[in-house]
């Protein structure tokens, strides 16, 4: 479960360029619930995943990860239970590794130095078995540099190397909005497969308000760095885009803006 109360981040404090972007933003999530997040530019959703990878710290409030208050921990330490997916497919693999390598190195994470490094025989079976599972003809190409590969092949990728040690929760930001339509919509597919399989607590930034209806069983809207909608199940489901549209001018007292954002 992931508890956050109250957190609050300021950046540039005390400058010309002072920005609060987390005003006492309380959420709450149940093992397995799987969170469609959306919201207008600057409205912190970003700055939420990295309050809770502990990129930057927090200035006030708490962040619980299944009971432990993880609020001063260093990146690291929370690396070995978190799973991330940036929007830009570059920067969750190595380019220069093959495929097999940049899977060995995620298998690692948090793990103790000095380990051996070799491949044993048993993970290339493993991994390639993962592979296959994205239906996506990898498992042929293990040793394929990953710098060969395509935004999207690269995007499933880093989404089975997030998932591969099963993490406390998944975090996606904006994960398929660099890719084509098509390509967008099977990582997507794939990510609901990976998610349901693993029963994985997620949090999932989209840019597109109909995968954010779609997808997952509960939807907030961010504004001015904290929760201003939070609906669930049937509810969800049934949503309209123009609702939602209305709901945030309902809430926020201003027109939904962000310049990335897909209506439909
Ligand atoms: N490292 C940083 N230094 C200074 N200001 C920052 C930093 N990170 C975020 N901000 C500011 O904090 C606010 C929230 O940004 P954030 O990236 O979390 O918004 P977002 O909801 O993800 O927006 P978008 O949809 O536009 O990406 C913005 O005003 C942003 O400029």
């Amino acid at each position: 479960m992931l508890m956050l109360t109250n957190v609050e981040k300021t950046f540039n404090k005390g400058t010309v360029n002072e920005k609060k972007a987390l005003c006492g933003l309380n959420l709450t999530l149940k093992d397995g619930d799987f969170v469609t997040v959306i919201g207008g530019n600057g409205a912190g959703k970003s700055t939420m995943l990295n309050m809770i990878c502990g990129v930057y710290p927090i200035d006030k409030g708490k962040i619980i990860l299944n009971g432990e208050n993880i609020s001063r921990w260093p990146e690291h330490k929370r690396a070995r239970f978190l799973g991330r997916v940036f929007q830009d497919p570059m920067m969750g693999t190595a380019a220069d590794m093959e495929i097999e390598e940049n899977l060995a190195l995620a298998y690692r994470r948090g793990l103790k130095r000095g380990m051996k490094w070799a491949i044993t025989k048993d993970e290339k079976v493993k991994y390639q078995e993962s592979l296959r599972t994205l239906g996506l003809g990898l498992e042929s190409r293990m040793t394929s540099k990953v710098g060969l590969l395509s935004g999207g092949q690269r995007q499933a990728l880093t989404l089975l190397m997030a998932t591969l040690r099963k993490p406390e929760l998944l975090l996606l930001d904006e994960h398929t909005a660099a890719l084509d339509p098509k390509t967008a919509a099977k990582v997507l597919e794939l990510t609901e497969k990976i998610v349901a399989e693993n029963h994985l607590t997620t949090l999932m930034i989209t840019h597109n308000m109909k995968d954010a209806i779609r997808m997952g069983n509960r939807l907030i809207m961010m504004h001015d760095g904290r929760v201003i909608y939070d609906v669930a199940g049937e509810e969800k489901k049934n949503l309209e885009v123009s609702q939602l549209l209305e709901k945030f001018e309902q809430a926020a007292g201003e027109e939904f803006a962000n310049d990335r954002m897909m209506l439909n």
